[in-house]
């Protein structure tokens, strides 16, 4: 250990501000290469990936390839305009995020001094400032935040799956000469402390820790997500619905172009001169918009949702997640209640309270721990501190969700050879280590207990020992042969807005259920009183020996899991996804970290443990279940805005490509140039950026936003059958206002004609098949109707404008114009009565 000191040329008493200074300006700053922002160039390039950009991309070189040079310009002007829009949308968001995640972003515990010769002072100070050589004090809850040596530990344990991906938290305590290989003296960057406290040296900081070394393979990426919060998340089931959408159209677009030439070669004997209308075809199906409304809509629900309600969204998708979470687990303490627990006098004798405090302030002394947890805090409140402090301290084994036990090792007055053991915590878990001449009094006391709890008490057993006086570490080992005291009881009353929240998360759908530490009768009333029916209680424990389809079944049936171990919510959280469930969890304490992982979406409240606001995807300003609910609706209002985009871009697209496609069979000539298409679909792409501003349907809001992607091509099939009908009496209207058209006399009045028609429909579809259409006020937002009226007057006006000429078009004589309004009007009334007739306003979204 010495070796180490002097090799970072620092001391137990740490570094001064003027040595941390230098080897700041030295080493740079304790940032990981990956947390860099990206440029808009790199983000840029990276939005080509999009696969419906890929496509595109290809079909304009294939254009490029047959000399078909407008049409090349065309699509990589939709090309470039829908990168430049995502990458410009996506920077956007991820610096309004980035500011906010510094809002959130932990800081570390260190000992430094002002001058050489000044005493050490504990300070918190920026991660990012940490530098090799400083000494850094770790207590229950906190990320590591570089990689340090032990110097002393106090039953640490490290939570490092991220890392090493064991799942159990490894025992952690220094080491002088430690073996090769063995790394049970070191504590790495992207862990986090899962109960005891331990002072540390930082041994290597930013790039040349071994968080960063891991970074790449897949184990490194998870435990950059559970460092920053912005690596990638496993998809969510919207994204998921999504994607399924998304590739169901990409084959379409792939298999249109040789279905088109082989048609036009078979019906009308034309050659590879239909290869650009072909590909014109399959670029008008495209939805190149989709991920620019995706980050528009996302970021936009992110910003309002922080501005009014002070909830910061670390990872954008998330706020999808919220949309379609239908089970929120919560944990009680601090959730459901207010987590200040008061000592109930009636239900406490005075030697188990003094016995309980003596526990909880030489745990605190022993472990270094910079401030007592609830519970402690309330023991120390309500005991004799003159009569506590006479002991003296010896070791500690602070409190372990896992055995749910603290242990504080004192040496009493004047017993110079012995060693007091001081025990307190979940009853079982004392009980289950005290020696009783009648064992019936084991089995008397925890009914006892399961009374109280029963009303409503949280409650401790306190036992001690008395041992030998040694100089070993005393282990978890030790705690046994205890002799029981008595126990001690707190109040801990109900959060003030739980009841009205949790009511109003069951009107959107969510089903909230309980994962607790608690002991189940507590949790089971807490429950009750909050007007939730508990049921039958399930304990964790059970949990570990069930197989996957019956926990998954369990945990759909049951509303309260007590006595949880962090491993156990998270095997809860993970059986309801399995169930088919969107699950939320939210949970501040370090035993509600692997829940927090195991969630579609974790929600931590901005004073949770250090640990648990950095795995959450969602951090609340405050722990209040009723900003959930405004989350949850934040979410649900961006998805509908997605999925209101995607029937209205898919319908009108897909009814225009059933047009095309017959009339292209039909007609002599080619329905529509390939420029045409493409300016078209150019002008409808834009109009729908308005889309994200729209104010979804109150009915969309109160359920689970999903995407079932069967039920949405449905709907969007029946859609644009209509659309396609409505183009070919358009045909028909042509043929009779423009006769000899179809024996190849005038091409680009049908052209116009068709053009006009197109836009008009589209504006029309953007009105009529919006989610928002019933909203109180009935009218659209101001955007989209600007959009739709902007869109029907470019439908209009170019064909008669120089343009028009340009792209192939010409005026139209003016009877054309009353007999459109009619077909448009026949159009919009089945459309409304077609609409009416599907399930429900959210077209796709269906009910869990
Ligand atoms: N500081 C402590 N010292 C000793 N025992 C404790 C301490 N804190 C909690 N316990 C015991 O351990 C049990 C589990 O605690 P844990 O922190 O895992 O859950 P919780 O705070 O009771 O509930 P929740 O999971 O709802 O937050 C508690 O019910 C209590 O009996």
């Amino acid at each position: 250990m010495l070796q180490t000191l002097r090799a970072l040329d620092t001391g137990p008493r740490g570094l001064t501000e003027a040595e941390a200074g230098q080897r700041l300006a030295r080493s740079g700053p304790n940032t990981l290469p990956t947390a860099r922002p990206i440029s808009l160039p790199v983000r840029f390039w990276r939005s080509l990936r999009d696969p419906f950009t890929a496509v595109l991309f290809c079909l304009g070189l294939v254009s490029a390839v047959v000399s078909a040079w407008g049409t090349a310009c065309v699509i990589l002007a939709l090309v470039i305009v829908s990168c430049a829009l995502r990458a410009h949308g996506e920077h956007r968001a991820d610096r309004a995020g980035a500011g906010l995640r510094e809002l959130v972003a932990g800081t570390a515990s260190v000992r430094r001094r002002d001058s050489a010769d000044a005493e050490p002072r504990a300070r918190e100070i920026p991660v990012d400032d940490l530098v090799p050589g400083d000494v850094v004090r770790l207590a229950p809850g906190d990320l590591v935040p570089a990689d340090l040596r032990l110097i002393k530990a106090h039953g640490l344990t490290v939570q490092q799956a991220a890392l090493t991906g064991e799942s159990a938290p490894a025992p952690k305590h220094p080491v002088d000469a430690p073996a090769a290989g063995d790394t049970a003296h070191l504590c790495f960057q992207g862990s986090s402390v899962a109960s005891g406290s331990g002072t540390g040296v930082v041994v290597a900081t930013g790039a040349d820790t071994r968080f960063a070394a891991v970074r790449g393979t897949g184990r490194g990426r998870t435990a950059e997500r559970a460092r920053d919060g912005t690596g990638p998340a496993p998809l969510s089931a919207f994204d998921r619905s999504v994607h399924g959408i998304s590739w169901t159209l990409i084959r379409f677009m792939l298999i249109t172009p040789p279905l088109v030439l082989m048609a036009n070669a078979a019906l009308r004997g034309r050659g590879l001169e239909t290869l650009p209308f072909a590909v014109a075809v399959a670029v008008g199906l495209t939805p190149e918009m989709l991920p620019v409304i995706v980050t528009t809509c996302l970021a936009r629900g992110a910003a309002l949702l922080t501005r009014t309600h002070g909830v910061i969204v670390r990872r954008l998708p998330a706020l999808h997640d919220l949309g379609a979470v239908d089970v929120l687990c919560v944990d009680k303490t601090g959730t459901l209640t207010q987590d200040r627990p008061v000592v109930d006098p009636d239900r406490t004798g005075p030697d188990a309270l003094h016995w309980a405090a003596v526990c909880a302030w030489w745990t605190l002394q022993a472990a270094e721990l910079p401030h007592p947890d609830p519970l402690d805090e309330a023991l120390l409140d309500g005991a004799d501190l003159d009569r506590v402090e006479t002991y003296e301290p010896v070791d500690a084994l602070p409190f372990d969700p896992v055995r749910r036990l603290a242990t504080a090792v004192v040496r009493e007055p004047g017993a110079l050879g012995t060693h007091l053991l001081v025990v307190k915590g979940a009853v079982e878990e004392v009980v289950e280590r005290c020696a009783f001449d009648d064992p019936a009094e084991r089995e008397k006391l925890l009914a006892d207990a399961a009374s109280a709890a029963g009303e409503g008490v949280r409650l401790l057993a306190v036992a001690t020992a008395r041992r030998p006086a040694r100089t070993r570490a005393y282990t978890p080992a030790d705690e046994r042969g205890l002799t029981f005291h008595g126990f001690v009881a707190f109040h801990d009353a109900l959060a003030d807005t739980a009841h009205d929240a949790v009511r109003a998360l069951a009107g959107q759908g969510v089903t909230v259920k309980v994962l607790t530490g608690d002991h189940p009768a507590t949790a089971a009333r807490a429950c009750r009183d909050l007007g939730i029916d508990p049921g039958e209680v399930a304990v964790g424990a059970h949990t570990a020996d069930l197989d996957a389809p019956a926990l998954a079944e369990l945990a759909s049936r049951t509303t309260v899991f007590a006595r949880c171990t962090p491993a156990d919510k998270a095997r809860v959280v993970a059986a309801l996804r399995l169930h088919g469930h969107t699950v939320g969890f939210l949970g501040d304490g370090v035993n509600d970290l692997p829940a927090l992982r195991a969630a579609d979406v974790g929600v931590c409240p901005r004073d949770g443990v250090d640990v648990a606001r950095e795995g959450a995807d969602v951090v609340l300003a405050e722990k209040d279940l009723t900003a959930i609910g405004h989350a949850v609706e934040a979410g649900r209002h961006s998805s509908a805005n997605i999925a209101s985009y995607l029937r209205i871009t898919l319908s009108s697209n897909l009814g225009n490509v059933i047009a095309m496609l017959a009339a292209g069979l039909l007609l002599p000539f080619l329905p529509m140039l390939p420029a045409q298409v493409l300016v078209q679909n150019l002008c409808f792409d834009g109009a729908q950026l308005a889309l994200a501003h729209d104010r979804p349907d109150p009915a969309a809001l109160r359920r689970p936003t999903v995407l079932r992607p069967r039920a949405f091509l449905r709907s969007i099939t029946g859609f644009g059958a209509l659309g396609a009908l409505a183009d070919l009496t358009t045909f028909g209207v042509l043929a009779w206002v423009l006769p000899g058209t179809l024996d190849l006399g005038d091409q680009d009045g049908f052209h116009a004609g068709w053009f006009a028609e197109n836009l008009l429909t589209q504006a029309l579809v953007m009105l009529l098949l919006r989610t928002g259409r019933r909203t109180a006020e009935g009218r659209a937002p101001t955007p989209i109707r600007a959009s739709a009226a902007a869109l029907a007057a470019v439908g209009i006006l170019l064909p008669l404008s120089p343009l028009g000429p340009l792209l192939g078009m010409t005026g139209l004589p003016p009877v054309y114009y009353p007999l459109l309004g009619a077909v448009l009007a026949l159009y919009a009334a089945a459309l409304v009565a077609l609409r009416r007739r599907m399930p429900q306003p959210q077209a796709g979204a269906a009910q869990p």
